[in-house]
């Protein structure tokens, strides 16, 4: 694989942490030197860093990971700054400065967010500062979390339009069962998903401050792949080499083409927060002519939502058939149901004539 301009490179909690808990500014300086180096020959890095909450467990005399949320979401509160800190001071020793972005789900799926996010980024790396990204913990909330980084990170390649998106963990890549199971393998690439037939992906490693395993590793590299990112995952100690294109770990191949990140996100990883059930007709239009969906093929309305938020779409008989930012809320819909865009707009105004979801905001699953 050939080196490539941009890079995210995502570190997992399990590798910035001692045994004993809290930051291991060794891991954290021998990262920086990593990302240091390649920044020297050119390539541009943007650094998503997990182990806010690992490193305020030590601070706040917490043994281990808390599982309640607002406990989490405390810990995340004074771990973050401590590790940014570690960053700021490892990155001074190279001449780099560091910018702290912290992100939501919805700044990357939500289109006025996304804008918003992917100008910050932009700027940042035109200005030469090395970004380092994390959720926004303390204000996320249980149904808008992403909850652990490596799906975070792929939408993030995405969003700064990354050639290569680069997964740390405690582990040099992805095994065929567990790694501690004797004869395990290591699987040096995966081209299709059905290279990962008979893999068993577990959980999370021993060192207990990760979040989601091997999982969400997974479901981060079909992410980037799936929009032309490929993925190396390995461990923090091959940093180096996975930077400079060397083969280490697993690479996962590029699988398709580039797409909007927030159908990337209601495809892989977004329920919907109600549902909208389409007569067979809306149905054919959507899933076949890939239309977008009017008020006139709606024959009921699921669940409690608001414009922007997304949605399953449902055949008659209850089958999901897609996935939709809808543009508009719940309560709204009854008043448009079965009925044609040009009697809305006579009847409700301009505002109602619109698609209830349009077809670029839309998936089919
Ligand atoms: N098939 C597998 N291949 C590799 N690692 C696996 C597999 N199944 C489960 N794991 C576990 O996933 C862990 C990494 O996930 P996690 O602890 O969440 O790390 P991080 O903090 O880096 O995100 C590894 O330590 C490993 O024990
Ligand atoms: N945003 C959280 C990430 C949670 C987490 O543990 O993620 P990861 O280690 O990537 O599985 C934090 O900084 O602690």
């Amino acid at each position: 694989m050939t080196a490539a301009r941009r890079v995210v490179v995502k570190v997992g909690s399990s590798s910035l942490t001692t045994a004993e808990g809290g930051i291991d500014p060794a891991r954290i300086s021998h990262l920086v030197d990593v990302l240091a180096d390649a920044r020297t020959r050119g390539v541009e890095v943007v650094l998503v860093s997990s182990g806010a909450i690992a490193a305020g467990l030590a601070p706040l005399g917490l043994k281990r990971r808390p599982r309640a949320l607002a406990a989490q979401q405390a810990a995340a509160s004074v771990g973050q700054g401590l590790l940014v800190h570690r960053y700021t001071e490892e990155l001074a020793r190279h001449g780099l400065t560091a910018g702290q972005v912290l992100l939501t789900l919805d700044d990357v799926t939500r289109r006025a967010h996304y804008r918003n996010a992917h100008q910050t980024v932009t700027k940042l790396l035109e200005l030469g500062v090395l970004p380092i990204v994390n959720e926004n913990d303390t204000v996320a909330t249980s149904e808008i979390r992403f909850g652990d980084n490596d799906r975070l990170a792929a939408l993030v390649a995405h969003l700064v339009h990354a050639d290569l998106l680069v997964l740390l963990s405690d582990v040099d890549g992805l095994y065929d069962g567990p790694p501690t199971r004797p004869g395990a393998q290591l699987i040096a690439e995966v081209r299709s998903e059905d290279d990962l037939d008979g893999v068993v992906v577990g959980a999370i490693g021993a060192a207990g401050v990760g979040t989601g395993g091997m999982v969400t590793k997974v479901e981060a590299a079909a992410i980037a792949t799936g929009a032309g990112i490929p993925v190396v995952l390995t461990s923090a100690d091959n940093a180096g080499a996975a930077l400079a294109g060397e083969p280490t770990g697993t690479l996962f191949h590029a699988t398709g083409k580039r797409r909007p990140t927030r159908l990337l996100w209601l495809r892989h990883a977004t329920d919907g927060k109600g549902a909208l059930v389409l007569d067979a007709g809306a149905v054919r239009a959507v899933v076949e002519r890939r239309a977008s969906l009017l008020a006139a093929g709606i024959i009921g309305v699921q669940g409690e939502f608001t414009a922007g938020d997304p949605v399953d779409l449902l055949d008659p008989d209850g089958r999901l058939v897609g996935r939709g930012l809808v543009n508009f809320d719940a309560a709204e819909i009854p008043d448009l149901l079965g009925r044609s865009s040009k009697d809305l707009k006579r009847e409700l105004g301009a505002g109602y004539e619109r698609e209830v979801v349009h077809r670029d905001d839309l998936v089919l699953l």
